[in-house]
């Protein structure tokens, strides 16, 4: 396959089973992608992540532009090296991360002046400054420079906000000259469909390898994006991937991709596995509970993860309520490890023309709540 080119092997409705092929490798949809913010999935070292199954990992251009910088990144051979990740990397370009911790100075047609939430330190990042740092972390998927609209918005805030984003999609676009990387668009548009379609018919305009839907997961009641997103996903070009940012759940991820969406990235399964909460094909067990302080079994019988081979539920709370580092990795390699077998039980399910009955079978089982 070449680079960028993107292969659909079978279809289920809207669901799609394809490959995506980075310059590090092909990339098997649908995929959930880990967060590695830092340069680092926290808690988790690469050899772990690949061992669960882990595709691709995320960067953040906001968080490494602060610290240590792109350009001693660079330096040290870029990010794959610098963290020692083989597989594809996907950089956010910034300015959602802008708008939701710094300390915003102001915003203008040229980009996003703010003060560092590290020291207070006063950056500037543009379409083209976002492309630049993207760059020299040496990602195989760099995402344009956008507004993430905080929700709710009002419909001219909206217009106003997804006109910008479709300006500074075109500069990203010029100013993206690196050749083993892919630009992806990102539709705008708030939680208003016609909103939405007329942003997408904007940034789909756009020649690109790849579009994500941003402007989700940032607060507005879940049930509205469910209800968006089934009009809006299969309307994006069929023959290019479609990557729905910051979602989410392991239920999210199961009616997304049956609305026809094959990337997501999210910070739940590390951030709540870091605090005791733990997702398994019965719903959500929450390891703190007094009724596991002796039970010897797995965190999930039916996972056959590093964690659950070798560890009791009894040892894992005793870590979690001792505030033992070892409880955050276990827990950590459990989630990931369980939302990568989710994602490769649905690969199989799309291409055996078993989608349906998989669906079913996860909403009932995630529903599940603890006795
Ligand atoms: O429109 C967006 N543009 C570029 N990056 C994003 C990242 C995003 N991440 C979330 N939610 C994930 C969360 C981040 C922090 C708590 S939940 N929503 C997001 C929306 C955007
Ligand atoms: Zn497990």
């Amino acid at each position: 396959m070449a680079l960028g080119e993107f292969k659909v092997h079978a279809t289920a409705g809207n669901a799609r089973r394809a490959t995506l092929m980075t310059a590090h490798g092909p990339v098997q949809t649908p995929v959930f992608m880990a967060v590695g913010t830092k340069a680092t999935v926290k808690a988790m070292t690469p050899e772990e992540l690949k061992e669960c199954g882990t595709q691709v990992v995320l960067g953040n251009t906001y968080h490494l532009h602060l610290r240590p910088g792109e350009k001693t990144i660079a330096k040290m051979g870029g990010l794959h090296k610098f963290m020692n990740w083989d597989g594809p990397i996907l950089t956010d370009s910034g300015g959602f991360q802008v708008f939701s911790l710094s300390q915003l100075r102001n915003m203008s047609e040229e980009g996003v002046e703010f003060r560092s939430h590290l020291d207070g330190a006063k950056h500037f990042i543009s379409p083209e400054k976002s492309m630049e740092i993207q760059m020299d972390l040496g990602s195989d998927i760099i995402m344009a420079f956008d507004e993430c609209l905080q929700y709710p918005a009002t419909d001219d805030q909206i217009e106003k906000s997804m006109a910008l984003t479709y300006r500074w999609l075109l500069r990203s676009r010029d100013a993206m000259t690196r050749k083993e990387s892919l630009l992806f668009g990102i539709v705008q548009g708030g939680l208003s469909l016609n909103h939405r379609l007329k942003s997408m018919e904007q940034i789909c305009s756009v020649d690109l390898p790849g579009y994500a839907l941003g402007g989700f997961s940032v607060g507005e009641p879940i049930h509205l994006m469910h209800e968006l997103l089934p009009h809006v996903a299969p309307k994006m070009p069929a023959n290019k991937p479609r990557y729905l940012m910051g979602v989410g759940t392991p239920t999210d991820l199961i009616i997304a991709i049956d609305s026809g969406i094959d990337m997501f990235d999210c910070v739940m399964p590390t951030r709540v596995a870091r605090n005791g909460t733990i997702y398994t094909w019965n719903g959500k067990v929450s390891i703190k509970r007094a009724e596991y302080k002796e039970d010897p079994s797995a965190l999930d019988p039916e996972c056959d993860c590093y964690t659950c081979r070798n560890y009791s539920k009894a040892y894992l709370r005793h870590l979690f309520l001792s505030g033992e580092i070892l409880g955050s990795r276990l827990n950590t390699i459990h989630n990931i490890h369980f939302y990568m077998k989710v994602m490769e039980k649905a690969r199989a399910a799309i291409a055996e023309g078993r989608w349906e009955e998989y669906k079913n079978f996860c909403l009932a089982r995630f529903a599940k709540k603890e006795k």
